[in-house]
């Protein structure tokens, strides 16, 4: 069972409330994943300018303060419990490039779209998270990269190394964490303002969902829509208070891949003398890296932050039962997430066993479904894809497999963006690989693209509407 480490007593507290955070140079424990097995990262260290990138990040200011991280797992303790739904969102890998106003307003857009469609569906508050400001590592099934007679290292996501496919480009770069770092935070800086600054104004985001609507493709939504719709005119009507609906909290999240950045960017809690990863809100250990004695795990073990752990289909009712020991040894709400990532054709098959072993244990953990990941195929053309067809099944069956169990499905995890890109097959518009040579832009894994990320939305908030 792990501990969590006491209270520092030789760092000056501050009044509940304030911001400030300290380094976390020598606190305790926290550089026990240097001696445990590490999968996924550059071998960077003897690299000129690994020290000073890594300095650099250690005294930069942190990108999310521990309280926001605390309001945030409050937010997911009411997921635990039934009383409210996970929307995460966002890019497979983010781009240096990808930094821009048009491109965060469009993702971030389509989340808030998302989100009233599935409030309503639930009628439940809605967690709005992005896969955003700090997506930027990527676990990779090979080391390697070949095309043609050329083998290369494999692109490891941007805050490692470049994507062009030359052997300069592959190298592994330290200073790419200080750029990841300073993209995370503009992109922050521009959720806020979009977040705080009128841009979520309920009415605004129902008036883009009307263009939606106007495809005739999109019809059998019809009835839902009217129903959001009317709803936000008889809140108007009666007078409701609309300055507050023009603001919504919005957290960030990526996966704590690359842990010489995590480490970097953790720092004490003034007021609690905790440690806190200040790169997001909320961090997951994914699928390649969740071995119990790994690394990974034994970091976000030591940290204040909500955190979550995807499982795939060959996950044992013991490793579930083991991660809850190992990150959530205090059983609190809100603490633990688990991103279950099966495939559609495992999905009823392997989640029950893991869903009831929770279930029974007592503890409250959050159960959210990624269906991406699971159900990656090779088009005929050769690119990356996913059938939206067979991300639909996944999550039919994960509310079905909750259903069963008397257990809440809270989430829905998602690769999508607010372009109009061609990646996925299928959805109303019925894209197929003809249109990937034009529209796929993703560096990694395929996004569903705006329209097909609504029409995911409503088909979900059908079945919340059962769930209720
Ligand atoms: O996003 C998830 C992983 O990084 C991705 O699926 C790995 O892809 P690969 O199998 O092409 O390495
Ligand atoms: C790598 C990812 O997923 P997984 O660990 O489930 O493969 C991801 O979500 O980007």
């Amino acid at each position: 069972m792990t501990t969590t480490p006491e209270p520092r007593t030789d760092v000056q507290l501050t009044a509940p409330g304030e911001i400030l955070h300290t380094g976390a140079a020598d606190y305790p424990g926290l550089d026990e994943w240097r001696s445990l097995p590490l999968k996924q990262q550059p071998d960077w260290r003897g690299h000129p300018d690994f020290d000073s990138a890594y300095e650099q990040l250690s005294s930069n200011p942190p990108l999310v303060f521990a309280g926001e991280v605390d309001k945030l797992k409050r937010r997911l303790a009411q997921v635990a419990n039934g009383e409210a739904f996970l929307l995460q969102g966002g890019d497979c890998a983010e781009t240096f490039d990808g930094v821009t106003a048009d491109k965060i307003s469009a993702r971030v857009k389509t989340i808030l779209q998302m989100a009233v469609v599935l409030t309503y569906g639930a009628s439940l508050p809605v967690v709005k998270m992005g896969r955003m400001a700090g997506q930027y590592a990527k676990p990779r099934s090979s080391d390697m990269e070949t095309r043609g007679d050329v083998t290369l290292p494999a692109f490891r996501g941007e805050i490692v190394n470049g994507y062009d496919f030359t052997e300069e480009s592959r190298i592994p770069d330290p200073k790419r964490m200080v750029e990841a770092y300073n993209k995370s935070a503009s992109t922050l800086n521009l959720i806020r303002a979009f977040t705080e600054g009128g841009f979520a104004d309920l009415r605004a985001v129902q008036q883009w969902n009307k263009g939606f609507m106007e495809n005739p493709a999109h019809a059998k939504y019809e009835q839902i829509a009217g129903e959001i719709d009317r709803a936000v005119r008889f809140m108007e009507a009666c007078g409701a208070d609309f300055e507050g609906l023009k603001r919504t909290e919005f957290y960030s999240a990526h996966e704590a891949l690359l842990l010489d950045y995590e480490r970097a960017l953790t720092r004490i809690d003034s007021r609690t003398g905790q440690p806190y990863v200040t790169s997001g809100h909320f961090v997951w250990i994914g699928e390649r890296t969740r071995e119990l004695d790994g690394a990974h795990m034994d970091y976000l073990s030591r940290v204040q932050n909500p955190v979550g752990v995807k499982l795939g289909p060959s996950t044992t009712v013991e490793t579930v039962l083991e991660i809850i020991e190992k990150l959530d040894p205090q059983r609190e709400p809100g603490r633990l997430t688990f991103i279950s990532r099966m495939g559609a054709a495992n999905i009823r098959e392997k989640l029950p066993a893991l869903v009831e072993a929770v279930r029974d244990s007592g503890a409250k953990v959050v159960w959210v479904t990624d269906p991406m990941h699971g159900n990656t195929i090779t088009a005929k053309n050769g690119y990356k894809t996913r059938r939206f067809d067979d991300v639909m099944d996944e999550v039919r069956g994960f509310f079905e497999v909750h259903r069963a169990a008397g257990t809440y499905p809270g989430g829905l995890h998602v690769e999508m963006t607010g372009d109009d890109v061609a990646e996925c097959l299928g959805g109303s518009d019925e894209i197929d690989e003809t249109a990937f040579d034009e529209r796929y832009e993703t560096l990694v894994d395929p996004r569903l693209n705006h329209k097909q990320s609504l029409e995911m939305a409503f088909l979900v908030a059908e079945a919340l509407k059962k769930v209720k």
